[in-house]
């Protein structure tokens, strides 16, 4: 049936009821301009027999006459056409804009005395006018209501006459014909027994009242079993006048009744002028019953007493005597507002603001309401016409950017609270709405869009300092420096933030993005990395990494970390370019690739000193070079190992307190202890517990945790000998402080154990570079060059660190095999002795000694 054209020109827009005699229909009058809505009334014969239907047709025209001439009155629809077509008859009214009372009941379901009073006036009058024309409605009932919207009052609709055309049969008499209009509760018996009367009608109106008055639905309603009068006075308090005429309309006898609503109305005026019915209307400022102004101040007067259901009646009577009393109408939404009644308020503003565009207080309280019913996009452009009229209106700037606020518009939101807080500094609401959005906003990092960083900033500094473990706050707080660009600061805060919450990706990720910021590109590697750890399917950390590690020439690493990503996300193009222009550079063969942790421990080199070239170089990844580099920078000469020299083994390896606790491969017969400081050989196998790490002064207590932690894993592991699980321990406290020496040393000692001599040669190096004077380091160094077999190299080592510590028998001690190394025997007996010199008791001199001597001895007897 929508969108479907009757008699030419009306076009059904929605269905709008129905029961047993037809359809009901909201169409739109095609001819009209405007296309003007108006009701489509279906009425369906049941009979086919042609004699019938012409007998139906008469009557559904003569109803309709009497229709047209009801319509005359302002609270009927009026009949705009009635036409046959298919076989079905239609009627055309008038839409009547509002609300049916059984709705308003349903929600109210009981009235004040005073209302019963209004709605009696206003039914009987309209009544009474229907009566005049000799039609009997037959259905009035609280769904054939209609409290009109434009000025509420009651507009009484579907007539039950025409209903007969749908159920009329061949041969139905009158009888038969009636019973089937009318409601049940409200229908008297003598309608039920087909004989409609006035009267008929006054009952339905009393029952009507009835039911107002006690919440009563009138079937339910008790009935005296000799009388059959109905029993409700002792549900409600009411004025007993009233109540004797509402028993009058309502009388079983139609007899009994009034007559007609002419009589029932007059009945009712007089009440109104008489007491106590009289003082139930507030009499004292009541002149007339149309007198309007009388009744503004009496709903003005029970407004005040907080009586609003009452209040809503008497600006009702002012409504329904000037339709256009925006006043009327703006009480009337502030005491619907009072009860609740907020969808009905939001309509009475409206009214107000029809008739008076420029009232900014209806346009606001409009807002308010729609506000509270959750209408947040109706609520928004009346929002919009208060700040458009009044500018200086902070109360609405400020409840605009809730409205705003709620419709996920966050930064219009600032925006409107700022201006609220423009216009009124002190304005304590707006400031903390709009620092609670900024709080929120954080979460998503809108704040970047919002540039409120110093406030933002100070906002965090408050909540650090009552909670410093607020991470958060912390969180907030480097951002808002990053905005700020102030990125050292920056990464103190996300420093904090990983400490208070190491798993925290998000954070991680915020802090690589800074390192890049800063140029520390390394360090942003390390940062992607730790984001992928905590989210392996991280692919956008992927890709960052992988653009970095390119960046560094560190292709294969940058590889695999694209490959990555391109596996999380096969279409990621990024990704696949980058490793396109990765491949690209290795094929023209411009670097090596070295392992990627070297890379990264390369990372930690400090500019300046005597290995700021190595660690280029070990950037460059050219290994060979960073030794070459190292060792021509401490020793320019060159020393090349005598042609077809044989490493020749002195002693066998001692698991000595002396000889230090390193066994680090299983082989009988080469000399694997790492050499140890002299600290250490004293100390025996605790000696690396010992280790006392000096924590620069610029290091700050917000890492201190957490690094702690992990060197004491590290040194646990190491002492277990799980070096690969120590080295990892160490490498997480490299990251929270790499600037520690000694825990560079533990470091480079781990690898040492896992046989990277390499690495473990960078670690010590890297240490070096912290602490360049300590001379235990070069001998740790000197013992990996031993083992890469790179004896000069070692020589060198250990004569840099007599050279800094002349009295250090290890020194003398480590000098003296890698002098046997090099087969210099006579200068490796010598620094033995030296150290023995300097520790007489020292056993592994001694025996290492005996040993050369010994085969010094058998050498010179051979030749
Ligand atoms: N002139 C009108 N203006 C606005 N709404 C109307 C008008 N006439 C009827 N309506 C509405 O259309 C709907 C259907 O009305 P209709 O009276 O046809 O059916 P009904 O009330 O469901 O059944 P019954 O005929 O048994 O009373 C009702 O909600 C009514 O309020």
């Amino acid at each position: 049936m929508l969108g479907k054209i009757l008699g030419g020109r009306y076009q059904i827009i929605r269905h709008l009821g129905g029961g047993g005699f037809g359809q009901t229909y909201l169409a739109g009058d095609l001819h009209l301009p405007g296309k003007p809505q108006c009701v489509v009334k279906q009425l369906k014969p049941r009979m086919t027999d042609p004699e019938a239907l012409q007998a139906a047709r008469r009557l559904f025209d003569s109803e309709a006459e009497a229709l047209y001439a009801l319509g005359n009155h302002e609270q009927i629809p009026r009949l705009f056409a009635h036409f046959e077509e298919g076989q079905d008859f239609y009627l055309v009214q008038e839409f009547i804009e509002g609300q049916v009372l059984s709705r308003e009941l349903k929600i109210q379901p009981q009235f004040a005395e005073i209302e019963v009073i209004h709605l009696l006036q206003d039914l009987l009058t309209v009544l009474e006018f229907v009566h005049q024309q000799q039609v009997v409605h037959r259905d009035i009932k609280p769904s054939n209501l209609i409290r009109r919207e434009s000025d509420r009052r009651l507009i009484l609709i579907d007539f039950g006459a025409v209903k007969q055309i749908g159920v009329q049969s061949l041969d139905a008499d009158e009888a038969s014909v009636t019973i089937a209009v009318g409601s049940s509760g409200y229908m008297p018996n003598e309608q039920l027994a087909g004989k409609p009367r006035f009267s008929s009608d006054v009952y339905a109106v009393g029952m009507l009242a009835i039911q107002c008055l006690t919440g009563i639905y009138p079937k339910k309603l008790r009935e005296d079993p000799k009388t059959s009068e109905i029993i409700w006075r002792d549900q409600v308090q009411v004025s007993p006048e009233f109540a004797n005429m509402l028993d009058m309309m309502v009388r079983y006898d139609y007899r009994q009744r009034y007559e007609s609503a002419k009589e029932a109305l007059e009945v009712l005026r007089s009440l109104t002028t008489t007491a106590p019915v009289a003082a139930v209307l507030a009499e004292p400022t009541v002149v007339s019953f149309d007198g309007h102004l009388a009744w503004l101040e009496r709903g003005d007067d029970l407004f005040q007493r907080q009586r609003y259901k009452e209040a809503i009646v008497a600006y009702d009577r002012v409504i329904q005597a000037k339709p256009d009393d925006d006043v009327a109408w703006f009480k009337r939404g502030m005491a619907l507002e009072n009860l609740k009644r907020h969808d009905d308020a939001a309509a009475s503003y409206e009214r107000v603001v029809q008739l008076h565009p420029h009232d900014y207080l209806a346009w606001y309280k409009h807002a308010c309401v729609l506000v509270l019913l959750q209408r947040y996009d109706d609520a928004l452009p009346s929002f919009e016409r208060v700040v458009q009229l009044q500018p200086a209106n902070y109360w609405a700037w400020h409840d605009r950017g809730k409205v705003l606020e709620n419709l996920q518009q966050a930064d219009e939101a600032i925006a409107s609270y700022d201006r609220a807080v423009q216009l009124k500094p002190d304005f304590q609401l707006a400031v903390e709405s709009r620092k609670q959005l900024l709080s929120q906003l954080r979460r998503v990092d809108t704040l970047y869009h919002l540039q409120h960083y110093d406030e933002a900033l100070a906002s965090c500094d408050r909540t650090i300092e009552q909670d410093p473990d607020d991470a958060l706050a912390w969180f907030m707080r480097g951002m808002a420096l990053d905005n700020l660009q102030r990125y050292e600061e920056a990464v103190v805060a996300y420093d904090r933030v990983v400490e208070l919450q190491p798993d925290d990706y998000v954070v991680w990720f915020k802090r690589g993005t800074i390192m890049e910021k800063l140029l520390r590109y390394e360090e942003a590697v390390a940062s992607y990395y730790k984001v992928v750890q905590i989210q392996p399917d991280n692919y956008w950390a992927w890709y960052d990494r992988g653009r970095l590690l390119e960046s560094l020439h560190q292709h294969e690493a940058s590889i695999a970390s694209y490959d990555r990503a391109m596996q999380l996300k096969p279409d990621f193009q990024e990704a696949v370019e980058g490793r396109r222009r990765v491949l690209q550079q290795l094929k023209s063969g411009e670097t090596v690739p070295l392992e990627e942790d070297d890379a990264t421990i390369a990372s930690t080199y400090q500019p300046g000193g005597v290995y700021k070239q190595a660690a280029i170089d070990l950037k460059a990844h050219h290994f060979q070079d960073v030794l070459k580099e190292y060792r021509d920078r401490l020793h320019p000469e060159s020393f090349l190992p005598a042609p077809g020299a044989e490493e020749t083994v002195i002693s066998k390896p001692k698991r000595t307190e002396a000889s230090g606790v390193h066994q680090l491969d299983g082989s009988e017969d080469t000399i694997v202890s790492l050499p140890k400081t002299e600290d250490d050989f004293q100390q025996g196998a605790s000696g690396t517990q010992r280790l006392e790490v000096a924590r620069p002064a610029t290091s700050t207590a917000m890492n201190g945790a957490g690094y702690d932690r992990w060197l004491n894993k590290g040194r646990t592991l190491e002492k277990q000998k799980r070096y690969a699980e120590a080295l990892n321990a160490y490498d997480q406290a490299r990251e929270l402080r790499p600037d520690d020496a000694a825990l560079w040393r533990c470091r480079g000692n781990v690898l040492y154990g896992l046989e990277r001599y390499e690495e473990a040669i960078v670690s010590y190096q890297q240490a070096l570079t912290l602490k360049p004077d300590d001379e235990a380091i070069y001998c740790c160094v000197g013992g990996a060059f031993v083992r890469l077999k790179h004896h000069q190299d070692a020589l060198t080592c250990f004569e840099q660190a007599i050279q800094l510590k002349p009295n250090s028998h290890i020194a003398w001690y480590w000098r003296g095999r890698a002098l046997y190394e090099l087969r210099q025997y006579a200068d490796a007996v010598q620094s033995l002795e030296q150290a023995l010199t300097i520790k007489p008791e020292f056993q592994p001199a001694m025996s290492d000694r005996d040993r050369i001597q010994h085969q010094l001895r058998a050498l010179e007897l051979q030749t």
